[in-house]
């Protein structure tokens, strides 16, 4: 089974440009489980132009299905993380000031910092992530990070699958099959959406879990979020 996890970014980023609390993120995080999502995905940067540092503490509490947390593994991130304790940590190589992720770790360059930065967190019993492009060497370096699973960034995938959806998903399946080779469990996410979940998981069905943002609160805006989410459970069937 492939667990759905909401990334509620979006709904904290228009909530920040009016200041106040509308819409309330704690209530979105509750809303969408009760909707029928599996996990919650928040991913705070250094600047907290999106979730804030505040809402991961305020979130973790009401979840009842699987929290993750997405970020560069800095001081005060990895702190935050060791202090609420999600379900899963994902971490990512964002810079500072990055509109948003766009790329995965170099697994081999990183190595040293990566491994010790997993096994802190494997520590403290929380379940690790390493976000990684669709290449099968990075994958198979991030196994010896001593990482649980792996999350393949899918922009790429998504970017091509209007072009010629079979070549877009062809690196993906191979990063996919080296995953479970190697034994990792496999996560996606990045731009992934209505149109090209579906492709996405009938070519990769032993994927663990997608997080997804930015296009289904698009959706939501025009379907409602009880649909949306419905609606991307059923690309997963
Ligand atoms: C790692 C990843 O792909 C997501 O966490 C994504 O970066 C979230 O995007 P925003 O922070 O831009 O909403
Ligand atoms: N890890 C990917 C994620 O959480 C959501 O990415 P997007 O759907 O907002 O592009």
């Amino acid at each position: 089974m492939t667990k759905l996890s909401v990334n509620i970014n979006k709904v904290a980023t228009l909530r920040n440009s009016r200041g106040g609390n509308n819409p309330d993120v704690l209530q979105v995080a509750l809303d969408c489980e009760k909707f029928g999502a599996q996990g919650i995905t928040v991913h705070p940067r250094p600047d907290e132009r999106h979730i804030r540092y505040s809402d991961v503490r305020g979130i973790r509490p009401l979840v009842k299905t699987e929290m993750n947390i997405e970020g560069n593994p800095i001081p005060k991130y990895i702190d935050l993380v060791l202090e609420v304790r999600p379900t899963q940590v994902t971490l990512v190589p964002d810079a500072d000031d990055q509109l948003t992720s766009n790329h995965g770790w170099d697994t081999k360059a990183n190595r040293a910092f990566l491994t010790d930065v997993i096994g802190r967190f494997k520590e403290a019993g929380i379940r690790t992530s390493i976000f990684v492009d669709a290449d099968q060497e990075m994958v198979a370096a991030a196994k010896e990070c001593g990482t649980d699973r792996v999350e393949l960034y899918t922009e790429p995938y998504a970017a091509g699958y209007m072009d010629d959806r079979a070549e877009a998903i062809r690196p993906f399946v191979e990063a996919a099959r080296t995953a479970r080779e190697v034994g990792l469990g496999l996560n996606a996410g990045h731009d992934l959406s209505l149109v090209n979940l579906h492709y996405f998981h009938e070519n990769i069905p032993w994927l663990d879990e997608v997080s997804i943002g930015h296009a289904l609160i698009c959706d939501a805006l025009y379907m409602g979020l009880h649909p949306t989410i419905q609606a991307y459970l059923k690309c997963l069937r």
